[in-house]
């Protein structure tokens, strides 16, 4: 587990000072996918290089499986970085060496024998799907490989933590689902717990259970991806949310409609049943979609839809009061002309 509390970073420049960090507390339970989202500037590396104090915060502390890093001295630091492994999104490999050697490089700092670091690197090289590449060197490899072998390296040590700093920000698309799926697997099989930092909605959406917003160095909204995907509320994460949902009817055709059009949301298991359905049959409205799509979340269905609904005014106020009783997300847009 990870906490994070009143975390303070500042930067003194030659301008004076900049906050990198300002006064952020999270917590982050064991075997979470934890995503920390933001635009550039917004502190999201200031505040994942503090979690291994590559970044020594200003204020505040980091307390890794009980171990507040900032009581450690250099050697107990050096011992307790080893259970905290990260990936990087230019993979910082080193391109004298080998795959096998890149790898093996950070189990000389755990003083492992050479048999052992054989059959680790062995292992790992498996794991990550690169044991025909073992002895080439980076420059032969693509940058999903790369990546890989970034992978490998940083779960030498068994770590408890793995912090990825953008770690797909480099790839294709492609290439980012099947890196995405590897930390999935690694999440899953060896339970570890995985800090992210990504600009990618898309990617929080697509591993993490939890997630932050971060702007000018706050944490301005954070929770299960599926609450702050389905609620979100500040401006910002509506924005981001916007981004990956888009939900977007055009305004042309918004304005050419008569009826009354609403947006309603279906949550969870409500998302599989036949609200819509029902509401024709029990009131006389009409309905048109406009707009509507099942997005599955944490495996969790999130039904967005946007309608027009005719017919009388009380019939319409009808129905859309049993939508909304049933579905308890129920926007109307635009009454009816
Ligand atoms: N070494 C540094 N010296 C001075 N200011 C810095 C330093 N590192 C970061 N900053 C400043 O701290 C703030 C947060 O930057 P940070 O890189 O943590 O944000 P970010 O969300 O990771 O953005 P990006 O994705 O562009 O790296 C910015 O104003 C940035 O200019």
């Amino acid at each position: 587990m990870i906490e994070v509390r009143n975390l303070v970073k500042t930067y003194v420049t030659k301008k004076g000072k900049v906050i990198g960090v300002d006064n952020v507390s999270l917590t982050v339970n064991k075997g979470d996918i934890f995503g920390i989202v933001g635009y550039s500037g917004a502190g999201k590396s200031s505040l994942i290089r503090c979690l291994n104090l590559l970044e020594k915060p200003t204020s505040g502390q980091v307390i890794i499986d009980g171990i507040n890093l900032l009581s450690l001295n250099d050697k107990k630091l050096r011992t307790a970085r080893l259970k905290i492994g990260m990936i990087f999104q230019h993979f910082h490999l080193v391109s004298s060496k080998t795959v096998f050697e890149n790898v093996a490089f950070a189990l000389k700092a755990a003083n492992k024998s050479k048999r052992d670091t054989e059959s680790r690197v062995t292992e790992l090289l498996e794991m990550v799907g690169l044991t025909d590449k073992r002895d080439v060197y980076p420059s032969q490899l693509s940058g999903g490989q790369k990546q890989r072998v970034g992978i490998a390296r940083a779960l030498a040590n068994h770590p408890s933590v793995l912090l990825c700093d953008e770690a797909t920000s480099a790839l294709d698309p492609s290439t980012t689902r099947s890196i995405l799926s590897l930390l999935k697997k690694i999440n899953r099989e060896l339970g570890l717990t995985i800090v992210l930092i990504t600009h990618e909605m898309e990617v929080v959406k697509e591993i993490c259970n939890k997630m932050a917003i971060m702007q000018d160095g706050r944490v301005i909204e954070e929770g299960s991806v599926y609450e702050v995907f389905a609620n979100p509320q500040a401006p910002l994460t509506k924005s981001f949310i916007q981004s990956v949902l888009q939900f977007d009817v055009p305004s042309q055709i918004l304005e050419k409609r008569k009826g009354t059009i609403v947006k309603i949301q279906f949550k969870g298991s409500i998302a599989e049943e036949s609200v819509i359905s029902d509401v024709f049959q029990k009131f006389k409205v009409k309905g048109n979609i406009l707009h509507g799509k099942i997005e599955y979340i944490q495996e969790t269905p999130l039904g967005i839809f946007m309608m027009e609904l005719n017919g009388d005014e009380s019939e319409v106020e009808k129905a859309i009061e049993y939508i909304r009783a049933r579905t308890n997300s129920l926007e109307v847009i635009v009454y009816a002309a």
